[in-house]
């Protein structure tokens, strides 16, 4: 490895790295005449990019800021997580599940799946490298990305990469979102935690548990904490779409993908809408009141994912889990009161809240992605291209089947320009300088 405040010596399938310490003693990629030309990328919307890059001769560097790859999935996920869509929707390009899967594969599935498919493409990220900051200089025409290795080291050192592409891999579900300035908080002496820190109910049995949010987090969590033991309340503070998983033996996902080929999609809800009701009843009459807007337009004009139901649904109707209306405050060290005015004592509070993207914090542009949320300005399908070489995977709120899009797109955008650049004379001379 290069010493800090050295410069690295280009390799072939490399990016060209400047290492500098952190008081931030950086050499100066303008004085290199280098043809720095990949790209950087991070989960399974990364390794997809990365992948598919190979597959077109393209070589990238993938910068991860945890010690593994899948880290959401294997970190950040609880232990009887399956994917709530089936395995054909959730595989990435080049590499159908193996035989055996589950139509839902289980977490640690998935997991093995996504580290085989690393293996398989030979995708081997750099571990540890948390991306802190990432420009374009447009004087030199290249991204410039500061990556800190989190290699535990007592003084954490900085590396800069410098890539003629720069692709954000870094996931809709990056961190956790906690609600903000819910009065009596800080006073609250119970257990706090968010769904992404969640494992199982082991600790919370026969416990009096609040889950505060009803997306697929908060329903699922409520009802592995009910299969272990646990008192759940779950909070509904809006209205919300629950669908079966299936309807008629087929995924409500498959059959809704299907129809709209056919339909649009104002029709395809109303069929989902007429079985849904058929199957489950009217979620109105247990809390759950639907919006007005139907599942699948609501998912493609605000992103918010109907629940997939899985079993929380016939709890709710038992009583298992109780639903409950937003929070007014927190009193006392385990007190919650809600706006209804009716008052309870929780042990723990597991927030279900969602996530939100970590972009603004580290990528310094504001014309392709936004600095409100964090994601494309444009939606999908124009979500995957910006200027200067800069592209989007995974950032579609289509799940798995939008990193594969974004995937395929990327590497065939890229490998287009790689060919052309690497084709003319002027390039091949430059890149056999830095022995590519
Ligand atoms: C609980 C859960 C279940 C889901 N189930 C499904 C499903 O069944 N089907 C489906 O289609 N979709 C599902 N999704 C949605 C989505 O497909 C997944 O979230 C998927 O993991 C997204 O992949 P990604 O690579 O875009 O993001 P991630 O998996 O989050 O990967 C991003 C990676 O970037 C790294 N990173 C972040 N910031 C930095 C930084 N600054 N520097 C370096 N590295 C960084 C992270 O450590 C992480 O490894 C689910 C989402 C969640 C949260
Ligand atoms: N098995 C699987 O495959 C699973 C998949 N997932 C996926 O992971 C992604 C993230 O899901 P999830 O973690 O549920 O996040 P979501 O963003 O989908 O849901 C967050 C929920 O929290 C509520 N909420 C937010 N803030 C507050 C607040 N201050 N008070 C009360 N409620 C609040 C929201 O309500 P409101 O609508 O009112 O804002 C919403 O119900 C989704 O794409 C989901 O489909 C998640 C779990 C399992
Ligand atoms: O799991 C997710 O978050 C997804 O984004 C998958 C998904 C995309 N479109 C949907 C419509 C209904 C249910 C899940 C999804």
């Amino acid at each position: 490895m290069p010493t800090s405040g050295e410069q690295q010596e280009a390799e072939p399938n490399h990016p060209t790295i400047l290492h500098r310490d952190g008081s931030g003693s950086g050499t100066d990629a303008g004085d290199r005449s280098s043809p720095a030309r990949q790209v950087w990328v991070p989960g399974p919307s990364g390794l997809a990019t990365a992948a598919c890059l190979k597959s077109r001769g393209v070589p990238s560097l993938v910068l991860e800021k945890d010690t593994c790859v899948a880290s959401s999935w294997r970190h950040r996920t609880y232990e009887r997580l399956r994917l709530h869509l089936p395995r054909c929707f959730c595989e990435l390009p080049m590499a159908p599940f193996p035989a055996g899967t589950p139509a839902y594969p289980i977490r640690d599935q998935f997991v093995a799946y996504l580290d085989g498919y690393a293996r398989a493409f030979g995708v081997e990220p750099r571990l540890g490298a948390r991306v802190r900051a990432a420009a374009y200089d447009a004087g030199i025409g290249f991204w410039r990305v500061v990556a800190v290795d989190e290699g535990g080291g007592a003084a954490a050192e900085e590396t800069e990469f410098v890539s003629r592409w720069l692709v954000v891999a870094t996931g809709e579900n990056a961190e956790p979102a906690w609600p903000e300035g819910v009065e009596g908080m800080e006073g609250y002496r119970g257990l706090v935690m968010h769904t992404s820190s969640y494992k199982n109910g082991d600790e919370f049995r026969g416990k009096n548990v609040l889950v505060v949010g009803c997306g697929n987090s908060g329903m699922e969590v409520s009802l592995d904490l009910c299969n272990n033991g646990a008192r759940a309340s779950m909070v509904v503070r809006d209205k919300l779409h629950v669908l079966p998983r299936e309807i008629l033996g087929i995924s409500t996902f498959g059959l809704s993908m299907f129809l709209l080929r056919w339909l649009p999609i104002k029709r395809v809800d109303s069929l989902l809408l007429f079985f849904s009701r058929l199957i489950l009843g009217d979620t109105e009459k247990y809390g759950l009141p639907r919006p007005k807007i139907g599942p699948l337009q609501m998912k493609s004009s605000t992103g918010k994912t109907p629940v997939l139901d899985i079993g929380a649904l016939r709890k709710i109707k038992s009583g298992e889990i109780k639903v409950v209306p937003a929070i007014n405050r927190f009193t006392g060290s385990n007190g919650v009161e809600f706006i209804d005015g009716h008052r309870e004592d929780f042990d723990a509070v597991i927030f279900a809240t969602g996530y939100k993207s970590n972009v603004p914090s580290w990528l310094k542009e504001e014309e392709f992605f936004s600095h409100v949320d964090g994601f494309p300005r444009k939606p999908f399908p124009h979500s995957w291209r910006g200027k200067n070489g800069l592209y989007a995977a995974g950032f579609t709120r289509k799940g798995l089947m939008g990193t594969s899009y974004d995937a395929l797109r990327i590497a065939g955008d890229i490998a287009d320009q790689w060919t052309e650049a690497f084709a003319s004379p002027t390039a091949a001379h430059r890149s056999s300088d830095h022995g590519a």
